[in-house]
């Protein structure tokens, strides 16, 4: 690959949680390891690009999750393309949910999503706002912020990681990994937050570890006292 295309699903409807940063952590990460980047976004009723290395989905309130949900089942069958490629996904909340197979609306309509994902997501009840750390299944703790009434089933899949504080899928797990690929509920937004997930993300989709570089190393410092912050706040760890 001579250049990184990371593609970015509806900027315009989904990113109320600051989730563009994503994109720039992505895009800064692999710059500053020499890499060219083409960051390219997509709209409903836009024709995809021909080829994606990474796709990113923000997060959203229900409304918004309308407005791009026949978009979503249109171009569905090639993001399942690229999934099974092993492009890897980077999915928050209302896009995640959105990339799951169901969505129930609080008044029990059922929406289908484009089934990237083998997560449910079910909408009410109570919503959860606030701080929330993660373990890993490697031991790393990830930090971030929810804010989603949804509780997500994940059929036969394996959750990002457990929930040390927070409510995340359903109090105990949150999150999803499929491959290379990630689901989520954390804002913060979670990849300038939680570099080491950014760089799993470019090493799948650049086929390569990825060393630290200076500025890599500067901004992992403000990542690092920014977790911490949220671990004392909630009185654990990290
Ligand atoms: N943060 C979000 O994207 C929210 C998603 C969805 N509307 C929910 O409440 O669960």
């Amino acid at each position: 690959m001579t250049v990184l295309r990371i593609l970015h699903l509806y900027p315009a409807e989904l990113g109320i949680n600051g989730d563009a940063g994503n994109v720039l952590a992505l895009a800064e990460r692999a710059r500053w390891r020499g890499v060219e980047v083409d960051v390219v976004t997509h709209a409903p009723g836009a024709e995809l690009p021909a080829s994606a290395d990474i796709v990113h989905i923000g997060s959203g309130p229900l409304s918004a999750q309308r407005a791009v949900h026949d978009d979503v089942l249109r171009i569905a069958p090639r993001l399942r393309q690229w999934r099974d490629a092993g492009v890897p996904f980077v999915a928050i909340a209302g896009g995640w949910q959105l990339l799951g197979t169901q969505l129930e609306t609080p008044d029990g309509e059922v929406l289908a999503g484009a089934a990237v994902f083998p997560s449910r997501a079910a909408l009410g009840g109570k919503r959860h706002v606030g701080e929330i750390v993660v373990r890993l299944a490697d031991g790393t703790t990830i930090a971030g912020f929810e804010n989603h009434s949804a509780r997500t089933v994940l059929d036969g899949a394996e959750p990002l990681g457990r929930v040390v504080r927070g409510t995340g899928n359903d109090g105990s797990v949150e999150g999803v990994v499929v491959g290379s690929s990630i689901g989520t509920h954390l804002h913060g937004p979670l990849l300038p937050m939680n570099p080491v997930l950014a760089d799993r993300l470019l090493s799948a989709a650049l086929r390569g570890e990825l060393p630290p570089v200076p500025q890599t190393e500067r901004v992992d410092r403000y990542a690092t006292n920014a977790r911490r912050a949220i671990a004392d706040r909630l009185g654990v760890s990290l």
